[in-house]
């Protein structure tokens, strides 16, 4: 079955935007985690505009369920990641200024980079995924660089989604055929939604994981959250 992560940076951003500790984001990921998501996610950005740094190890000590850290594998990232030993770390490419994640690896001109970096974090226990776009050769260059699975970048998918879909996933489920042939774990994640994600699942059956954040989060402002993680859920067939 695929797991829902919940991506809670969200929770942060609005937090920030006053100073104080409302809404709490420990308390945010162990509702998320009482109301059925089975991982949760944090990207701590440099600027910490959201997740901070500490974020993390407060919610490590807390978290029950998958623990994912996404991040762009700078000294700061990997420092966290060796001292929490989340269950998965996600390599991002972003720069320090993007408004968000825009693109996946370039597996061929990081490939040493990314080697390295992997190496390193398996030797503390730590499952890496790697972000990447739907073309076929980033996906080989993903498992020539050792990573245990990549995350499918969704923006993609789910902007070619409303003018036609079958276009919109073609590139996905090739790509989500190789990384299974090429013996690597599959996730995916960005800009998925409960509009979108149904027809994913739909197609690639076989998905690990979606990490989900930005549209989860707007949607539990209407419709609430425990409420909006059982929609989620349902959507990739888990029915509580
Ligand atoms: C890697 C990815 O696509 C998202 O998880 C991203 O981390 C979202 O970041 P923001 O919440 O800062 O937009
Ligand atoms: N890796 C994707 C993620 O964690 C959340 O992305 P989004 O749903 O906030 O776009």
């Amino acid at each position: 079955m695929t797991r829902l992560s919940v991506n809670i940076n969200k929770f942060a951003t609005l937090r920030n935007a006053r100073g104080g500790n409302n809404p709490d984001v420990i308390k945010a990921a162990l509702d998320c985690e009482r109301f059925g998501a089975q991982g949760i996610t944090v990207h701590p950005r440099p600027d910490e505009r959201h997740i901070r740094y500490n974020d993390v190890l407060e919610l490590s000590r807390v978290v029950t369920t998958e623990f994912n850290i996404e991040g762009y594998p700078d000294s700061r990232y990997l420092e966290l990641v060796k001292r929490v030993k989340p269950a998965q770390a996600t390599l991002v490419p972003d720069a320090p200024d993007v408004i968000t994640s825009n693109a996946g690896w370039d597996t061929l001109t990081n490939e040493t980079l990314l080697t390295e970096i992997i190496a390193d974090l398996k030797k503390e226990g730590i499952r890496t995924s790697i972000f990447i776009d739907p073309v076929p050769h980033m996906i080989e260059g993903a498992a020539r660089v050792g990573a245990d699975r990549v995350e499918l970048y969704t923006e993609a998918y789910a902007s070619g989604y409303l003018k036609n879909k079958e276009k919109a996933i073609a590139p996905y489920v090739e790509a989500a055929d190789l990384a299974k042939n090429l013996g690597l774990g599959l996730n995916a994640g960005h800009d998925l939604d409960l509009d979108n994600l149904a027809y994913l699942k739909e197609c690639i059956p076989y998905l690990d994981e979606v990490s989900i954040g930005h549209a989860l989060i707007c949607d539990a402002i209407y419709y609430g959250l425990e409420n909006v993680i059982q929609l989620y859920l349902r959507q990739l067939g888990h029915y509580r």
